[in-house]
């Protein structure tokens, strides 16, 4: 689902290089996290799967295509199979939950009855039923990252990115929206997640690729936050 192939990205005018010849290899289906230190370069991983940024070298494959050299104007079809989720949410705060969510329909052109039928079939899913007609300043830090994992996953996209999902939660509530990715990754969503969450790494038991100094340094297949070393 997506394949690294030696990929080296050097941002402009950096000598060092924030990905260095990286090869990785996550199946469809697959959980996993991306761990490592401030700066080793998760973020850039995750940009470069987004196509954010192009790679300075190596091949990124996404669902089988190479996307460095995808053309600009299939860039939105690209990104529409992927649901991104960030640590702030990012969600709309002059719209309700339900217009948060089936906004992401509307601007991929989606018909209203499709619109009508998915937001309150996805609020169910993440738990937010009756929370429809509520305004973003109205939920709690984890409803709000439910409502942007809703957004994320109404359009059932092949893969799921989320870049520290639980960064601005209480542990309690970051425990409620790991179950929920858990459960989206089960439907066959590819998930990858980047985080700092030691706590949420050793519970999960996924598979675990470690960064440091854009090298991948560890990649194990139930692993937990810290080397084991
Ligand atoms: N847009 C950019 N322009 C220039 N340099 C960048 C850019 N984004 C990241 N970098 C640099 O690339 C390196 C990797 O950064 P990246 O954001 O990928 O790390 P990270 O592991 O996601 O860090 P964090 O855990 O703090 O989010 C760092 O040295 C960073 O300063």
């Amino acid at each position: 689902m997506i394949r690294f192939e030696k990929v080296t990205k050097t941002y402009p005018g950096h000598a060092h290089a924030a990905l260095d010849q990286v090869s990785v290899d996550v199946e469809k289906g697959e959980f996993v996290f991306l761990v490592g230190s401030s700066g080793s370069g998760k973020s850039t991983f995750l940009r470069l799967v987004l196509r954010e940024h192009r790679a300075t070298s190596g091949r990124v494959y996404v669902a089988g295509k190479e996307i460095n050299r995808l053309a600009g104007w299939k860039v939105p079809r690209l990104r529409r199979q992927i649901g991104t989720v960030f640590q702030d949410f990012r969600l709309l705060p002059g719209k309700t939950v339900a217009e948060n969510v089936g906004f992401a329909l509307q601007v991929i052109g989606r018909p209203r009855a499709d619109i009508d039928a998915l937001v309150p079939e996805t609020l169910e899913l993440v738990g937010l039923e009756g929370k429809a007609d509520r305004m973003p300043d109205e939920l709690s830090g984890g409803e709000q990252q439910r409502v942007a994992i809703a957004r994320a996953f109404v359009n059932r996209p092949m893969i799921l990115i989320a870049d520290e999902p639980t960064g601005n939660l209480d542990p309690t509530s970051s425990v409620g929206i790991m179950k929920l990715l858990d459960r989206i990754n089960r439907t066959g969503t590819t998930v990858v997640m980047a985080t700092h969450d030691s706590g949420i790494v050793d519970q999960m038991r996924k598979r675990v690729i470690e960064l440091a100094d854009g090298q991948v340094v560890r990649d194990e297949a139930q692993g937990v936050y810290g080397s084991a070393v």
